[in-house]
């Protein structure tokens, strides 16, 4: 009903925010837009599921997240595939996973500082419900 709709947007507005907060962090510019296909032709033979800050605000803009959980499965997906096809000692490979750490922790981070628990529990009570 129209509260679920109420608190279905501000979700969209949590997240989003969070989205573009990342999105304007220098050190995640290389997690901002898809890995190129082009320049990197077996990317996708190694990455099965390809994730990425724009890719995770067009999600969010198209409802498909209900609940904080379902949005950090995908946002953890982008440091994850890093550290999995970035996995070298060299230091290119270094650089990334460091970049890859630091968004995982700055994702948890935010969570934790800015998520009320109960919030999220109205949203899973929206997410059970459907
Ligand atoms: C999230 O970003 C990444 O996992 N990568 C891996 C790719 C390998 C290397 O860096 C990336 C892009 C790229 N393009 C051209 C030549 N080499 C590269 C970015």
């Amino acid at each position: 009903e129209q509260q679920e709709e109420d608190v279905l947007r501000e979700l969209r507005l949590f997240l989003r925010n969070i989205t573009e907060r990342l999105s304007l962090d220098r050190r995640f510019k290389a997690f901002t837009k898809p890995v190129d296909i082009e320049e990197v032709p077996d990317y996708i033979l190694v990455i099965k599921k390809p994730m990425d800050l724009s890719t995770l605000l067009t999600n969010i803009d198209e409802s498909k997240y209900v609940t904080v959980g379902k949005f950090m499965s995908d946002a953890d997906l982008i440091w994850r595939n890093a550290l999995e096809y970035n996995p070298d000692s060299d230091p290119m490979d270094r650089h990334i996973r460091h970049r890859a750490y630091a968004l995982k922790d700055t994702i948890r981070a935010i969570i934790r500082d800015e998520l009320d628990e109960e919030f999220e529990r109205v949203c899973e009570e929206i997410r059970e419900s459907r």
